[in-house]
């Protein structure tokens, strides 16, 4: 018989850090519209990128136990600036205007994706891009367009599929087995994809320890 009580204590272990990190004082910083307006950051930073409507304010909240810290809404384009929270001096979670489809006008669609593209590649302090996916929809041109720049940017990124309460548990790991294949041939090597749903509580927990650990790690 094997002694499980070693890896379950480590993971119990490892999931109360993420959970004493998120039940730390969350407050909203910043909200930049331009790059000049982008604040002065000693903390360790994490975005939250992907497509209109993808999930990222929702996933922000969810994270944090928060109903209203980041606005969500079902019109796609409500993240309008890049939204900084300070989540107990310890982290920044960076909340992004979404990419591709939004009801708003083109003009400014390329501002937003001039000052996100900007903050993405540029940023000395972000530790990681969290790229959100529906998991009913898999990834998109916009989705490729943006892990093409972090891969020259030399940005790590992560695959949060979201919303997979949508979904069923098979076509979710078909579309996950997919989006591994693609990742195998991209230059670096990159965090696991995460099963999430803000809705339903699934893969919180874990993102909120594997974000605890970047914060760890960075002092
Ligand atoms: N079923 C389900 N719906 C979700 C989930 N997460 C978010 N939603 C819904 O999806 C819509 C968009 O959520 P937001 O969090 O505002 O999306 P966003 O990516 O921040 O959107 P932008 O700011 O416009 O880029 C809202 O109607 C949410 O209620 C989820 O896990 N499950
Ligand atoms: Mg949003």
């Amino acid at each position: 018989m094997t002694d499980a009580s070693g890896p379950a204590d480590d993971n119990a272990s490892y999931l109360e850090t993420g959970r004493l990190l998120f039940a730390k004082e969350c407050q909203f910083v910043a909200g930049a519209a331009t790059l000049e307006m982008l604040p002065e950051s000693g903390l360790t930073e994490v975005a939250f990128s992907g497509r209109s409507n993808v999930g990222k304010s929702s996933l922000i909240n969810a994270l944090t136990n928060r109903n209203t810290l980041a606005r969500t809404s079902n019109t796609p384009g409500r993240t309008q600036q890049i939204n900084f929270f300070d989540l107990g001096g310890k982290l920044y979670l960076v909340d992004l205007p979404g990419h591709g489809y939004a009801k708003v006008s083109k003009e400014k669609i390329d501002t937003w994706t001039d000052l996100v593209n900007n903050y993405l590649r540029g940023r000395a302090v972000l530790r990681r891009v969290l790229l959100l996916v529906d998991a009913r929809h898999g990834l998109k041109a916009t989705d490729r367009e943006v892990m093409d720049m972090l891969d020259v940017a030399a940005v790590s990124y992560q695959i949060i599929l979201t919303k997979v309460d949508k979904s069923n548990k098979s076509d979710v790991k078909s579309l996950t087995q997919k989006i591994e294949a693609e990742l195998a041939k991209r230059p670096a090597a990159h965090p696991e994809i995460l099963l999430t749903s803000s809705m339903k509580g699934i893969g919180i927990e874990e993102l909120r320890a594997e974000l605890a650990a970047l914060a760890e790690e960075a002092g």
